[in-house]
Parts: C-alpha cells; structure tokens; sequence
C-alpha cells in the first residue's frame, strides 16, 4: 500500500463483536434529533438500527482514537473497506477499491434503496465519503488476480457478506425461503425478493446479493451475536471441555439441562431485543448441577435464540416457515440439530455440505464468469431433524428462557453512567 497506511494488528480480537465503540454509540444516540435517543431513527435510510456490530461505528472510533487514521483522512491517504475489501485490494496489487451490496448494506452508510452510499448518513456518523470503497454487484467479472503471481489472472468475479452468501448456497432464492447460518454467531435470512421490508420485531434489512444488473435481492435478517462463540468461552475461559467436537458427547451423558439456562449475552444481545446493557446469565443452578448441564444449556441457547428471531420473522412477514433449512460449522452436532427441531417445533433440514457460504460465494462467481446459471446449480442431499417433544414441553421451556433473558438485561450499568 506504499504510503498507505495499513491498520495492522488494531486490537479487533473480536472483530464484529468488538465493544469499544459502545461509548461511541452513546456519542452518536445525542446526535438524534429531540433527544430520542432512537437507534432506529436511520433504519428507514440503511435498514439497521445503531448497534457497535455495524462499521460505522468502527470507523468513527478508529478516527476519534487512532490519531494517524485522522491524519491520514485528512491527506487523502486512508481507504476504508470490509473484509472483501481488503482481500480484492491485495488480490489486485492495490489497483481496485472496491466492495458489494451485501457487505456495504452492513456498514449503516449505504442506502438500502439508492444502493449508493448516502450522504446524509456519513455526515450522522462524520465520515469522509471519499473513503469509501466503489459499490458493485455481487457477481460481475470486477478485475482479475495480480498477486499472488501462482494465480495471476484469474478473473475475480463473485463478491457477497457471510450469511448472505449462505442463503444463495442454500437455493433460498425465492421470496418466503429461509435458513439459518450456526457458526461463532448465527444469522436467520428470510428472503423478501426484490422488496425492502422494515421489520417492526428487531429485524435488520440486508442486501442478499444482486447479479450484475438485475435487482437487488432482499433479506430480513435476524442476528444473534453469539452462538458457537459460548462453546468456544466454555473451552478457553471455563475449561469445561477441551475440544469442541466433544460437545455433544459431554450435553447427551444429561437427559435435559436440568433446568439450568444459560442467556450468552457477553457483548449485549442483538435482534430482536438490541439491547446492548445485557449480560451473560446462567439461571437455575442446584447442588445437582453439573458441567454436563451447562454445556447442554449452552446449546440450547443457541436453539432458543433462533426460536426469539423465528417468532420475530413470522410476525413480520406473516406466515409460518414449515421447515427450517440450516448450516455452517455448528450444524455437524446432531445433538444441537434434534434439540433445535424440538424448540422450534418444526423439521430442520441440514444439507450434506455444511459450508453452503463458500457455496454461495462460489456460485455468484460462477454467475458473474459468466460459466453458470443461477438454475442450473442443484441442491445437495440433506439430513432431517423431526420435532420429538410436545407442544407444551416447548412453550413451558421457552418462557424459562424469556424468563432467563429478562434477568440478562440492564445489567451494564456504564451506559447508564455516562447518561448521567
Ligand atoms: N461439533 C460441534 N458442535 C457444536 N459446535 C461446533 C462444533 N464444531 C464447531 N462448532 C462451532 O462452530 C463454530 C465454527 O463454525 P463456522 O461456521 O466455521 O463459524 P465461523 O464462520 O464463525 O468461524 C465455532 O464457534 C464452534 O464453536
Ligand atoms: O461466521 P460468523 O458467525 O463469525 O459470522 C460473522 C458474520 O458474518 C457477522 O456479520
């Protein structure tokens, strides 16, 4: 990048879990008209409501705390980009500065209907336009590789966010298909086709994908922040089990959680609640209980979770899903796949290549190379979970862990701190 300067190692351990712009969310809540203090005041111009998740927020701090990203704004030498950025930056030796719908539909500066960067929202936020990387399709040929030289040439040709890539590699291609994504978090896409639709239940909406140039496909998308990422926290912080694949063994030597719940709020919860003062809780503990319960309990709040966002999406969109299809890196636990039919009360369906967002990604590039078309790609064989518990053993658990979610809540008082 020359004189560019490069952000290396800036502290981002965790990445889009990261907390230190909450202070910076309090800063920009006062910027509201009438002292609402409304996250959602933007959600009509970029679909999200004002949560440390987005990039906005992370631009605005590195420029308030990293004196030469100001700096170097103000000489017209930063550029700024999400993930898919930085790799097509490096992949063309500097050459394009560019990103998709999808990945910029999660930044809080574009406008989910213009597709183009909005002016007003950067000016909210106080970020330079000029900073910002071109906005392209999801599938289109954008440039071909430079470095490394061993792929030189290759055209790059597919560019799309995480779970939305999952959603085209699990063929949800129509209005009304749904799957949900298990992995460090997991993520509900609902696709509304080519319509923007504002949640009222704490949905965000997100650009799917766009082929060249077709239309937009649209999704409502329910984010949970943590999902795997509370197996990992009983690996590395707890030390309950050694490794992850051991989970499922360790949760079947109890038949049930024995009433323990376990709410991983570690960073504040996302849809449908946004609340960002929640905390992690483990409710229910007895002298009885053993590490087998927590690890058990852990799993099904990931189940759990996705019911909150299921709820959410059926009364947004007004219909039942009859099936739930699923995938990522959670989903080889057949454990977690049963439990999770049985507190959704409905049959999950697993596909044999778990990885459906590699998949996806895979396709758009096929598409945009102009080698495949969308039709032609066939699903892969998949797996079902059928619901095994009644109707009433489902509800009672459920309101246990609304109860749990509610003890959860306003536990971080600095929020309530700095107000004052
Ligand atoms: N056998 C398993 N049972 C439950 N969770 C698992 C298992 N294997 C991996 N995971 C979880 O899946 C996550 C990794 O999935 P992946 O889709 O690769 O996520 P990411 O894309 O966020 O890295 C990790 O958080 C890990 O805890
Ligand atoms: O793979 P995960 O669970 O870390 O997903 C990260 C998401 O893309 C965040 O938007």
């Amino acid at each position: 990048m020359d004189e560019w300067i490069v952000l290396k190692n800036t502290a981002f351990y965790r990445l889009w879990h990261d907390m230190r712009t909450t202070t910076t969310l309090e800063d920009v809540l006062d910027n509201v008209p009438n002292k609402t203090r409304n996250k959602n005041y933007l959600k009509p111009l970029c679909g999200l409501p004002m949560s440390p998740y987005f990039s906005a927020l992370k631009i605005r701090w590195l420029i308030d705390n990293v004196p030469r990203v100001k700096q170097a704004i103000d000489a017209q030498k930063c550029a700024f980009g999400t993930i898919d950025t930085w790799l097509i930056w490096h992949l063309t030796k500097g050459q394009l500065h560019v990103t998709d719908v999808s990945n910029a539909s999660r930044t809080m500066l574009m406008n989910i209907d213009t597709l183009k960067w909005d002016p007003l929202l950067c000016r909210f936020f106080g970020i330079p336009q000029h900073i910002l990387p071109e906005i392209r399709s999801s599938a289109e040929i954008y440039s071909s590789i430079s470095n490394p030289e061993v792929l030189t040439g290759i055209p790059i040709a597919g560019c799309v966010g995480d779970q939305q890539g999952a959603l085209l590699g699990q063929l949800c291609l129509k209005s009304g298909q749904a799957k949900a994504t298990y992995g460090t978090g997991c993520f509900l896409l609902y696709n509304t086709g080519n319509t923007v639709f504002d949640s009222t239940q704490g949905l965000i909406t997100t650009v799917a994908y766009k082929i060249a140039r077709s239309p937009p496909v649209y999704a409502l998308e329910g984010s949970v922040a943590v999902a795997g990422a509370a197996l990992s926290w009983l690996r590395d912080n707890m030390q309950l089990i050694s490794n992850i694949m051991q989970t499922q063994d360790m949760a079947e030597r109890v038949r049930c959680s024995g009433d323990v719940y376990f709410v991983p709020a570690f960073s504040g919860l996302y849809a449908p609640y946004w609340q960002q003062d929640a905390r992690g809780v483990i409710c229910g503990i007895t002298e009885d209980t053993e590490q087998y319960h927590i690890i058990r309990a852990a799993l099904e709040a990931v189940c759990f979770q996705t019911r909150d966002i299921l709820e959410a999406m059926v009364k947004d969109s007004g219909t039942n899903l009859t099936t739930l299809q699923v995938d990522g890196g959670m989903t080889v636990n057949d454990l977690l796949m049963q439990l999770q039919a049985d507190l959704i009360g409905i049959t999950v369906v697993r596909p044999n290549m778990v990885e459906t967002t590699a998949l996806g990604a895979a396709i758009l590039a096929g598409i945009g190379a102009g080698l495949i078309d969308i039709n032609e790609v066939d699903a892969s064989q998949v797996t079902k979970f059928s619901p095994q518990i009644g109707d009433d053993e489902r509800d009672l658990r459920y309101s246990k862990w609304k109860m749990a979610v509610e003890r959860s809540m306003k536990w971080d008082c600095s929020t309530t701190l700095i107000n004052n």
